[in-house]
């Protein structure tokens, strides 16, 4: 079948245009039908594939009205209309010439040059024919010039007629047209589909309007951002459908307006509206939208990439908000242990810091600009935790990644590695780093090379290592590598008198974040935080201040605050001893007199009356702890302590 397909009115147009396609190497399908008949046989053509149908008078109008593929007509020229009528003058002198308006139109103006009276006969449907042509014949018509529809009524009315036909020439300029028209519409066609397929796939939501701002398309990825559904909405007005969306503002001003955020349901939306301007007519509007959720969660993978796990240190230790004379002894120590080269060992409670500490060394080292990569070891599963450190080579285990992949060790090289929750590494990891530290040499999983690695290592763990050494969980070895310098943090209980401060700094961080006002604490607030455990430590502490901003941003907080965040332990009317049994009988009795003290604002009068004490004890306990450093006195209290009792 080819693309090309010819529906003649009758048989000899149909013979000619064979004629015509043999001697031009035209390959057209040719089928005869008349009229409604025409039709039925270009529907079937259609539907065989033919992409454009030529053919000829009405039968070519009918085709164009009935059927939905571009119909090419064999004009009639004025030449075979000359050659009918002269055919026909041999006949009778008055001739009426039938027909569709658009085939007949102008034939009166020959009357003069072929001297005969013509009467142009419109026949704008088949079943028009007969009467038409009987009204000619009661005129007194004497021959009938047209197509072959009308040719027959005459000649069932006993009239003489003549057919007008097509010359080859009129023919072959029909399949030279068809074969244009054809060429365009599959080029058109391969434009529509490729721009399907960009509508179809774009990760842009896309809105387009017309003229007047009725929705004329909805791509996939707009019906899921905005929550559309395309057949339901496309006809109807955009400002109907969409009315926090600017279409028809921008569509009457021509001015576009790119990068608005918007709220769709639970989505954020970045949007851009843009006119359509074909010459100097806004023609329409389109606009594109994002779900910016999507960004957000890139560009914290970015973040987490680079900062949590990642291999730059934010931290130096001017950001270490304290007052504590052990942390200053601490931090001072820890300067001293960042000239260095040794690895060093963190510890203390959850929360506490450790890791802060870590970035701050690094960031006072030789290695400052080198990475600070950080793992924690306690979040990766063993198997894991092996490749991730080591990384691997090709084709070391199934799905191992072409190439292979590099491990942290060899990602910190001349830089610093934080291995956290050291105290969770398995016995078969252990053995592992110790041969790394000893050899300053990795391989990788799967992989014979040995790369050297120039890497210091900061181990940290809430654990007591030497109790997980005694329990044999830990190598004894690897923690004498580790532990060559030791630093150990302080819990917040044991630095009470860096609560308000901390509570001051991040609590302004946080609302300097959020873009809130940080709340308000009193004395008698702040002192009750002072008389809580503080289990999660500095974390737990910045926890609690967060949900305190959101609570009560640019307020006081209240004790029912305190309550309902942190639970009845901060919030008894008289705050009471909440003790943890932990320690040597000298370290609780040092914890609950520090703790009394925090609870009565350093009142010692006070804190000897509740705990029986006398003032002498009290005096001689407090000596004997300062000789040892440990400082007692709550900072930011109304009553300072004294000497002596
Ligand atoms: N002295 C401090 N001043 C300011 N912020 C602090 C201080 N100590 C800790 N923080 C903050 O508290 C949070 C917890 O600190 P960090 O992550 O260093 O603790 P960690 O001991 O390493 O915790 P984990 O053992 O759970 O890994 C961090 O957001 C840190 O910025």
């Amino acid at each position: 079948m080819s693309h090309l397909a010819l529906v003649a009115p009758y048989a000899d147009l149909a013979a000619l245009a064979g004629q015509v396609c043999r001697e031009l190497g035209e390959d057209v399908t040719i089928a005869v039908g008349d009229l409604a008949e025409g039709v039925k046989v270009a529907r079937e053509l259609a539907a065989r594939g033919a992409e454009v149908i030529i053919s000829r008078g009405g039968t070519a109008t009918l085709i164009s009205r009935h059927v939905e593929v571009p119909v090419v007509e064999i004009v009639v020229s004025a030449f075979d209309l000359v050659r009918a009528l002269a055919e026909a003058r041999e006949l009778g002198r008055y001739i009426g010439v039938a027909g569709f308006h658009n085939v007949i139109y102008g034939t009166k103006s020959l009357e003069a040059v072929l001297g005969v009276c013509i009467e142009e006969l419109i026949i704008e449907a088949e079943e028009d024919a007969a009467g038409i042509i009987a009204e000619g014949k009661a005129m007194g018509l004497e021959v009938i010039v047209g197509d072959a529809v009308s040719v027959r009524s005459a000649r069932e009315l006993g009239l003489q007629a003549i057919l007008v036909t097509s010359g080859k020439e009129a023919i072959s300029q029909a399949i030279r047209e068809a074969r244009e028209v054809a060429l365009v519409r599959r080029r058109e066609r391969a434009r529509a589909e490729q721009l399907k397929a960009i509508l179809d796939f774009a990760y842009e939501g896309i809105v387009a309007t017309d003229q007047e701002g009725h929705i004329t398309l909805v791509n996939p990825a707009a019906e899921r951002i905005l929550g559309l559904t395309a057949h339901r909405v496309v006809g109807r007005p955009a400002r109907e459908v969409l009315p926090g969306v600017p279409l028809d503002q921008v569509r009457q001003s021509g001015q576009k307006r790119l990068g608005e955020l918007h709220r769709a349901g639970n989505t954020l939306v970045a949007e851009n509206v843009v006119p359509v301007i074909t010459g100097r007519e806004i023609v329409g509007a389109v606009a594109t939208f994002q779900d910016v959720s999507h960004l957000q969660a890139v560009e914290t993978r970015v973040r987490q990439e680079l900062y949590l796990k990642g291999h730059v240190a934010q931290f130096t230790f001017d950001d270490i908000v304290t007052r504590s004379p052990v942390m200053a002894q601490l931090i001072e120590r820890a300067r001293q242990f960042a000239a260095a080269e040794a690895t060093i060992l963190i510890t203390g409670e959850t929360g506490s810091g450790k890791e802060m500490v870590a970035q701050s060394i690094h960031n006072a080292s030789q290695r400052r600009e080198g990475p600070f990569v950080a793992v924690n070891c306690a979040a990766v599963p063993e198997n894991l935790l092996e490749s991730e450190l080591f990384g691997y080579e090709e084709g070391a285990f199934t799905g191992a990644r072409k190439g292979g992949k590099k491990g942290l060790f060899e990602l910190a090289h001349r830089g610093t590695l934080f291995l956290d929750e050291i105290g969770e590494l398995s016995l078969n990891l252990q053995a592992r780093l110790l041969r790394v530290l000893q050899q300053k040499a990795i391989m990788r999983v799967g992989g014979d090379r040995v790369l050297p690695i120039d890497v210091r290592i900061i181990a940290a763990t809430h654990r007591n290592l030497e109790d997980a050494v005694a329990r044999e969980t830990f190598r004894r070895d690897l923690y004498y590598r580790l532990n060559v310098l030791h630093i150990k943090l302080p819990p917040l209980r044991e630095r009470l008198e860096d609560l308000p401060l901390l509570i001051k700094a991040l609590a302004e961080k946080i609302s300097r974040r959020s873009g809130r006002l940080p709340p308000l604490f009193s004395e008698e607030i702040i002192a009750r935080l002072q008389a809580y455990d503080w289990p999660g430590n500095v974390r737990e502490l910045e926890n609690v201040l967060e949900r305190l901003v959101v609570l009560r941003g640019g307020q006081e907080v209240q004790p029912a605050d305190l309550e309902e965040i942190i639970g009845p332990a901060a919030s008894r009317p008289e705050p009471g001893l909440h003790l943890v049994l932990r320690g040597t009988l000298e370290e609780m009795e040092a914890e609950i007199i520090r703790r009394t003290l925090a609870l009565t604002n350093n009142d010692k009068d006070e804190t000897c009356r509740r705990l029986g004490l006398s003032k002498t004890t009290l005096w001689r306990r407090l000596k004997s702890w300062e000789r040892k450093g440990v400082n007692f006195f709550i900072s930011g209290s109304k009553k300072k302590a004294g000497k002596g009792p």
